[in-house]
């Protein structure tokens, strides 16, 4: 209804505020699997915004990693030393690109020191990568003189230390800039995830420098632009928003998309084209990351302080003494322990909530309950890049683990339906309760993948033939509807296989992810299921690589998310020929048009499909489990519905 585009003037902050009195910025960055997500990219984006045009003094990066692991640990120490050559590097020569692994990468211009920085920062990754192939630090690593200072690496030795079950370990790196967090598990206690890794960088934050401004990301988010803080303060230090504003949300976009973005993973409406419209309604959802906090914002509504027990916690608390200072340290130890949100109101009413795997857009929502607003900040230089998982597999787990959060969020006493209805700006409630009840989509998409081309099979009519006034009413709305989606798409800077793509996407996501999430949504509900949160897997193997660079679908492993969309596709199939050959020999074209129609489109759309179970050969093709299994389903279905019909 109202769409809002901001331009921003970074250049002229200095003009209103000096840079002395910026306020001081932590920057939160989250890892959970060195397997999964490798160490050297969470150390780039580490980089990347140490590397901020910002004074250093104000900036200090924590990262959290629910991985306990110590390959980590010393992949922070190896690029702590890097960057006190990288940072001083970038800023002399006003290098953009701050990443080191984009930088190298992208064939940079030569400075004097460039080959030498280049050769330091191949050393470093060698280095680590082998120690992460190994698995281990070498034994005399953290006996060596130099690396003294980190005696966090004893722990891993010490008796009883697993990755499950451990004490914090809280390491400080290069003083005021980077500290590491490896963990913060204690047996049974459930841990709430990334919202609970938040929660403790939070208080730990809150104990050694308590910024007003916190930046939150992902370890597989880089910074892309060195200015980008200062943008957030036009906003946060805006003396007529400043009091309300929550956050100032920048859009995730994708540095390892392919040309026409297969899996649609560039999710568009949600990351680039929704935020704008709800800016205009009170403020974009909070996508988990690109975002900066006012802190105080996770403390009750702007009208509403809610303090946290601890009153040293308060974000109105001034920190004096170094982070190495002893109080400073041993009240860090104190609130990192999992056994501290016990009985308080962290998760509930402090910090990010609880609750839901898409802990994100709840605590965003929470806090436009609460009174606050957000701004999206969409810049012509993408302010952060992030990866993208690369096998359908991993694109459908993510989406299904989005499915069960977001009905976490909608089925729930919070539910937008109701609370925010209650709260918000009718059509702002109604942005969130579309998000809450995406995973529905699942009911009609299988309905239209499975009921029309069942009773095509069977010769069975059951939409309107071209010649009733109705027929116009189906043909005016599904093409209204197509086209009023490709052309928000396209405007958005979309293009025409890119738009193809994800509405294919959508539907394969409504047989898939949404089902399935749905589906173990009532399990979890009636107690039958669990529900974790699933790390993406961010390691790109060459092969797998290649093929997505292609273009090629990447099916591969035997998951159950294949059944209905390859049983569908098979159906669709058998239901084109079929309706052809009836027409042909009996007639009736005008009963059955929008049913061949529909099955067409189904064909057409699953045509990556037939190749992975008909033409593929390669490891990315459909396992012949799942095509036997989807046969025996789709002639089941065959045969009970010809009893039906
Ligand atoms: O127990 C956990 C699980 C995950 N993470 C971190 O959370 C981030 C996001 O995880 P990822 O596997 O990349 O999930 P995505 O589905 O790609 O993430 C999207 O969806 C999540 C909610 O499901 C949001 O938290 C993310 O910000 C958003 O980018 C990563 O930095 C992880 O290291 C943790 O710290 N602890
Ligand atoms: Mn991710």
């Amino acid at each position: 209804m109202r769409p809002i585009r901001r331009k921003v003037f970074p250049q002229n902050l200095v003009k209103v505020v000096k840079k002395s009195d910026y306020p001081a910025l932590d920057v939160f960055i989250c890892t959970a699997d060195p397997i999964k997500e490798p160490p050297m990219s969470v150390v780039n984006t580490a980089l990347s915004v140490m590397a901020y045009d910002y004074p250093t003094e104000k900036l200090s990066v924590y990262v959290s990693d629910d991985g306990g692991s110590q390959l980590t640990l010393f992949a922070f120490v190896e690029a702590a030393k890097f960057a006190a050559h990288w940072l001083p590097y970038c800023s002399k020569n006003r290098i953009t690109e701050r990443c080191p692994e984009a930088y190298f990468k992208s064939e940079p211009a030569w400075y004097p020191e460039t080959d030498q920085m280049k050769n330091m920062y191949e050393s470093m990754k060698m280095r680590v990568e082998r120690v992460v192939e190994k698995g281990s630090i070498p034994y005399d690593y953290c006996i060596t003189n130099e690396q003294q200072q980190f005696q966090s690496f004893s722990n891993w030795t010490t008796d009883g230390f697993t990755h499950q079950d451990h004490p914090t370990v809280i390491q400080g790196i290069r003083c005021q800039t980077l500290s590491m967090f490896p963990g913060r598990k204690t047996g049974q206690i459930t841990h709430n995830f990334k919202a609970g890794a938040l929660n403790v960088l939070l208080r730990v934050s809150a104990a050694m420098t308590n910024a007003p401004i916190i930046l939150i990301l992902d370890c597989d988010m880089y910074s892309n632009d060195p200015q980008t803080p200062l943008r957030a303060l036009c906003y946060h230090l805006d003396p007529q928003m400043s009091s309300r504003l929550a956050f100032v949300q920048f859009p995730q976009i994708f540095h390892s998309i392919n040309k026409d973005d297969i899996y649609g993973a560039e999710f568009k409406y949600p990351f680039q084209i929704d935020p704008c419209g709800m800016d205009g309604l009170g403020g974009p959802e909070h996508p988990g990351t690109g975002c900066f906090f006012s802190r105080r914002a996770f403390f009750g509504g702007p009208s509403s302080f809610v303090p946290p027990e601890n009153p040293k916690l308060s974000p109105y608390q001034i920190v004096n003494g170094p982070i190495q200072s002893k109080e400073v340290l041993s009240l860090a130890h104190h609130v990192a322990g999992c056994n501290f949100e016990a009985q308080t109101k962290w998760g509930s009413k402090v910090g990010f909530r609880y609750g839901s795997l898409v802990e994100d857009l709840y605590t965003g929502y929470s806090m436009q309950c609460e009174g606050w607003r957000s701004i999206f900040c969409h810049p012509n230089r993408p302010a952060f890049l992030g990866d993208v998982p690369i096998t359908l597999n991993d694109l459908l787990n993510q989406t299904k683990r989005w499915a069960m959060g977001l009905l976490q969020v909608g089925l729930r006493k919070h539910s937008p339906m109701i609370l925010g209805f209650k709260s918000l700006n009718p059509f702002h409630a109604l942005c969130y309760t579309n998000y809450a009840f995406w995973p529905f989509w699942a009911i009609p998409i299988t309905i239209y993948a499975f009921l029309p081309q069942l009773a095509l099979l069977n010769s069975f009519s059951i939409f309107p033939k071209v010649s009733d006034p109705w027929f116009f009413a189906y043909a005016f709305l599904s093409s209204g509807a197509y086209t009023q989606d490709f052309l928000e798409f396209s405007l958005a800077g979309g293009t025409i296989w890119r738009w193809w793509n994800n509405q294919r996407m959508w539907m394969i996501r409504g047989l898939s992810s949404f089902a399935f999430g749905l589906g173990e949504y009532i399990l979890q509900s009636i107690g039958l299921a669990t529900s974790g949160f699933n790390v993406t897997n961010k390691v790109v193997d060459d092969e797998l690589g290649k093929r997505y660079n292609q273009g090629i679908f990447e099916f591969g492993v035997a998951s159950p998310l294949y059944l209905p969309l390859t049983t569908s596709a098979l159906i669709n199939l058998f239901s084109v020929v079929w309706g052809l050959v009836q027409v042909f020999v009996n007639g009736g074209f005008e009963d059955l048009f929008l049913q061949i129609l529909l099955a067409g489109f189904g064909v057409v759309n699953c045509w990556p499909v037939y190749e992975a179970v008909f033409f593929r050969s390669d490891d990315g093709k459909m396992p012949v489990k799942i095509t036997v299994i989807s046969l025996v389903l789709a002639s089941v279905l065959y045969l009970a519905t010809s009893l039906a019909f």
